[in-house]
Formats: C-alpha cells, sequence, structure tokens
C-alpha cells in the first residue's frame, strides 16, 4: 500500500471530488459515517463521546461525526475553540446540521476545565489533521495538555492532533496522545516511526473510497507491507519440484560463547524452506550445530572463531550471526570480500567488522542486504538526530552503494537502491530480545537461495518474521516468547499463506 504526503492527500481528495464525482461535503460525509459506524460498532460499554473539534476539515468531520453519534443513541458534547468563530466552509455546514437535528450544546474550550468526564466517557479529537502545519501553539497547546492528563479512553479521527502527517516536529512539541487513531484511506509516515508513531495508539485505517485510480497513478517513494500485499509476494512450493529447485544456502557464522546465533540462523533458512544449507563455523560448533540442526552440513572455518571463508561461491550466503570480531575473522572477511561479486546478506559482527573503515563500505557487493538495528546503523554511516534523518541518509547509502538496507526498527524499514522505502507492520515488542536477529538473517538468506530478487526476499522475510513474531506472542506472550519460538511458528505462517493462495471452490 502506497503512503502518501499530506499535500498528495489534499489532491487525491480533489481528484476522487472532480472524477468520481462527488461534492466535497458530500464526501466528508461519507468519510464521517465511516468513523461513526467504527466507534458505535466498538464502544459497546462507552455510550457518551466528548468530542473536541478544530476550525478546519478535520474539525467538520468532528462535527458530522457528533450529530451521526447522537443519532445512534450516544450521549454527546462537542466542544470548539468558539462557536462563532470562522470555520471552513464544509465545518460550517456541519456545525448547523449539528444545530438543526440535536439538542446538544456546542461549548468553547475554555469552559473544559469544569467538564465531568466519567469512566463511560470517550475522547474524540478532531482538533486538526492533515492539515496541520505547524506545533500546536496557544489555547491548543493547553487543550491538549488537559486532554492528556485524563484516563479517558481517546479516539483521534485521521492523525492525532498536534502530530505532523509526513514530518517530526520536535521533542517539546505536545500532541495528542491517542489510544486509537481511525486514519482515513493510507498510513502515515509519521505513525511508523518510533519518535511520532508513540502518539497514535492502535491504528485503524478506514477506507473512505478515495479514487483507486489516483492511488495507481500516482508516484511515492514510501509504502507499507501489509498482509495482502505480503501474500502477493509468496511463492508457493512447486509439487514437481525437488531440493534442487530450492537453493543452496550457506551461513557463515558462530565463534566460541556465540554458537547459538549461527544455530538460530541455520534453523531459520530450513524453516524458511532452502533446498539444501549449510552451516560454515568453527570446530568447537560443530558437535551443537550438528545435533541441534541435522538437515545442515557443516564447514569448518577454524577452530574456536572462523578464519578461513573458502566456500563454493555457487552458494547463497548469510554472513555475521555469532561470528566475532576476532582479527584474523575480520582479516578473512575483507579478503573475502575483495573476491565476491553475487549479492549476499550481511549483518551483526560482518556489519560491525565492515563498520571499522569507511573504505569497507565498497567492498559490499552491490545488490547485497545488510540488516543493521540502529546501534551498527550508526557505527557503519553516523550518527543522525532522529529516526525520520536515519532514514534519510539511509536512502543516500543505498543509492550510493547500490544495496538494500534492512533497518530494523519497531516497523521496520526497506530501502532499496534507487532509495524506495518499505515499512514494515508485522512484528512485536518481544522481538527486543538477543536472537532476533539471527533469525531474520536466517529467513532472508534462505529466501535469497530460493529465488525470490533481493527486494522481495527483503520486504516478504521481514513480514515473515514479523508475522512468525506475531503468532508467537499470542502463544507465549511478548515477554516469554523466545526466538526459538518464532522459528517455531514459521510453519504456521506457511500454513496460512498457502490457505490463502490456494483457490478454494
Ligand atoms: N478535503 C476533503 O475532502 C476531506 C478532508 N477530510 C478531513 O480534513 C482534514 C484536513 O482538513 P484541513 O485541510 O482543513 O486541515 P485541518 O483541519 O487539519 O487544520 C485546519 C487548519 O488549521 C491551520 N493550522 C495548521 N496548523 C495549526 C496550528 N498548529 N495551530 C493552529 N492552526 C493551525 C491550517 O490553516 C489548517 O488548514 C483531514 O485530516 C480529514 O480529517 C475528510 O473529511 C475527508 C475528506
Ligand atoms: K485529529
Amino acid at each position: 500500500m502506497k503512503i502518501f504526503t499530506a499535500e498528495q492527500i489534499r489532491s487525491w481528495d480533489q481528484f476522487t471530488i472532480s472524477h468520481e464525482p462527488i461534492s466535497s461535503i458530500q464526501l466528508m460525509e461519507r468519510a464521517s459515517t465511516v468513523v461513526a459506524n467504527w466507534i458505535s460498532e466498538h464502544c459497546k460499554v462507552h455510550r457518551k463521546a466528548v468530542l473536541f473539534c478544530g476550525n478546519g476539515n478535520n474539525g467538520g468531520d468532528g462535527l458530522a461525526v457528533a450529530r451521526m453519534l447522537y443519532l445512534k443513541g450516544f450521549d454527546v458534547d462537542v466542544f470548539v475553540n468558539d462557536p462563532k468563530g470562522k470555520f471552513s466552509e464544509d465545518a460550517s455546514v456541519n456545525l448547523e446540521r449539528l444545530r438543526e437535528i440535536s439538542e446538544i450544546s456546542v461549548r468553547k474550550f475554555d469552559e473544559v476545565e469544569h467538564y465531568p468526564l466519567d469512566d463511560n466517557t470517550i475522547i474524540i479529537d478532531a482538533l486538526f489533521g492533515t492539515g496541520l502545519s505547524r506545533p500546536l501553539a496557544d489555547g491548543y497547546k493547553e487543550l491538549v495538555d488537559w486532554i492528556n492528563r485524563k484516563d479517558t479512553i481517546k479516539i483521534s479521527i485521521d492523525v492525532p492532533s498536534g502530530l505532523s502527517t509526513d514530518a517530526f516536529f520536535d521533542r517539546d512539541s505536545v500532541v495528542l496522545k491517542a489510544n486509537y487513531t481511525l486514519s482515513f484511506q493510507c498510513w502515515k509516515r509519521s505513525f511508523l516511526h518510533p519518535e511520532t508513531g508513540r502518539y497514535t495508539g492502535k491504528v485503524i485505517i478506514l477506507n473512505i473510497g478515495l479514487s483507486e485510480e489516483y492511488h495507481e497513478n500516482t508516484e511515492t517513494d514510501y509504502w507499507v507491507t501489509d498482509d495482502s500485499f505480503a501474500v502477493s509476494l509468496f511463492n508457493p512450493r512447486n509439487e514437481f519440484a525437488h531440493k534442487g529447485n530450492y537453493g543452496k544456502a550457506i551461513i557463515i557464522g558462530g565463534s566460541y560463547g556465540k554458537m547459538g546465533a549461527a544455530v538460530l540462523a541455520t534453523k531459520s533458512v530450513l524453516k524458511t524452506g532452502a533446498g539444501l544449507t549449510f552451516a560454515l563455523a568453527p570446530q568447537c560448533g560443530y558437535e551443537v550445530l550438528q545435533t541441534s540442526c541435522p538437515e545442515a552440513m557443516f564447514i569448518e572455518g577454524g577452530q574456536q572463531f572462523i578464519s578461513d571463508f573458502n566456500i563454493d561461491k555457487e552458494n547463497t550466503i548469510g554472513i555475521g550471526p555469532g561470528l566475532g570480531n576476532h582479527k584474523d575473522t575480520q582479516t578473512g572477511l575483507l579478503k573475502f570480500l575483495k573476491d565476491y561479486q553475487s549479492p549476499l546478506v550481511l549483518d551483526a559482527d560482518a556489519l560491525n567488522i565492515i563498520s571499522e573503515d569507511q573504505k569497507n563500505h565498497q567492498l559490499i557487493p552491490e545488490k547485497s542486504i545488510i540488516t543493521p538495528h540502529p546501534k551498527e546503523f550508526e557505527r557503519l554511516f553516523g550518527k543522525t538526530e532522529n529516526s525520520f534523518k536515519r532514514l534519510e541518509l539511509a536512502r543516500v547509502k543505498a543509492k550510493e552503494l547500490g544495496i538494500y538496507i534492512v533497518l530494523k526498527d519497531h516497523h521496520t524499514q526497506i530501502i532499496t537502491p534507487v532509495g524506495d522505502v518499505y515499512y514494515n507492520l508485522t512484528g512485536n515488542a518481544g522481538l527486543a530480545k538477543g536472537g532476533s536477529g539471527d533469525i531474520l538473517t536466517g529467513i532472508l538468506t534462505s529466501l535469497l537461495a530460493q529465488g525470490y530478487s533481493e527486494k522481495n526476499t527483503c520486504i516478504f522475510g521481514v513480514w515473515l518474521h514479523g508475522k512468525a513474531a506475531d503468532f508467537a506472542a499470542e502463544k507465549h506472550s511478548k515477554e516469554s516468547m523466545l526466538p526459538t519460538d518464532v522459528i517455531d511458528e514459521l510453519g504456521n505462517v506457511f500454513t496460512e499463506l498457502n490457505n490463502k493462495v490456494e483457490r478454494s471452490l
């Protein structure tokens, strides 16, 4: 699914208005109906709503939703800055309609201090949406501060008020902290970054029927990987296949004390479906690898750490889990990269070794996939002020080096060599544990070996990893789930994928 900027969303609204055609006020009515229906369906206990409405079209939505909830039997109160103030054209119409059909008193923001909120009330935030152009100030800042202090459930319409759609203002700006954000038609970039995403609560994307033609034809650099997109990338197994059809994958990793990382990565290669799997590890890991992954073949690369990277070039390679940074491992890896030109997966200690010297960046073969977490990214390419700037730097580096960067985060970002960005939607805080990254390396190496393109390997692999983690969290909780539980759930994700692509009668 494409992500559009606030400006593109405005044009999307306009395009829909002129091409459907539909009037602006009717479009607002349609959007508000979807919001009111969602609230009515989901709020079974909370049947009282207090709405805070701004003077623009987001406020217009709020005023329409107030009317609709009233008609659905909710108790409704509405606050605006000044009922006699200047509203956008559509908001004025909705203020008028609200007055005509209901007994609702429209109060002023400055009356809020004495307003009683009980446990059955929800707050609906319709102060600002995609039109917000600067941080909240004046009365709005104090109002949102007041709302944030309340324990009441808060639902934001389209965007939490105070949050920019596409950017990050600064750490001190005040933003409404919602429990739910009911957003129109597409994800917004600010929902997907840690500094700004923490305000949205659960995000629900509501379809308000904006033009599909506009969505199809409008270019963007930013995307989200939702489930249907991931399913479209999945290649089901061919019944007539043999092991030679699914590639040879090899994990290069492990060192004394870090053999578990190589085991996790190797197991993940196997469970993602590679035809033949190898582990190149030091001799001290022989028994643990052969015992824990009997399906994989062992290649000895040293005694306590890997120094010899000599392998069959036909393999698809993933290097890094538990590799360590012994001097001989460093020399061996850099020498190996000098002679190796095919795309490979680089993670963890492999990235740390490369980050010792900027000149090493040139050794990464084109179209390779690197999977840094924020600290590894910083060691490689330098410090940035926030995650938006980090992503911009990643785009520059991905283009410069012609590589894929998988920037691990709550919503992991995949950056392609042309600078396109894909935000992932699966995964959870249960993945914030040592070993999770090793699994991702295994999954990516396996998919690459099976013939997925580098781009689809990244997008589908990151989604798969997160989906397996979501299944694991459901069973074991985010706290207790282990990386091995994530590996165990890969099978259930593939079962679900196969069920989805199977053509049922
Ligand atoms: N245009 C359309 O057809 C539709 C618009 N919709 C709604 O319209 C919203 C966008 O409406 P608007 O463009 O009117 O903008 P908003 O309602 O988000 O903001 C209103 C105005 O406030 C001003 N403003 C910006 N930052 C401010 C600040 N910090 N303090 C004080 N004033 C500030 C700007 O002049 C802005 O236009 C969407 O988020 C959505 O909720 C929906 O009804 C769907 C259809
Ligand atoms: K809002």
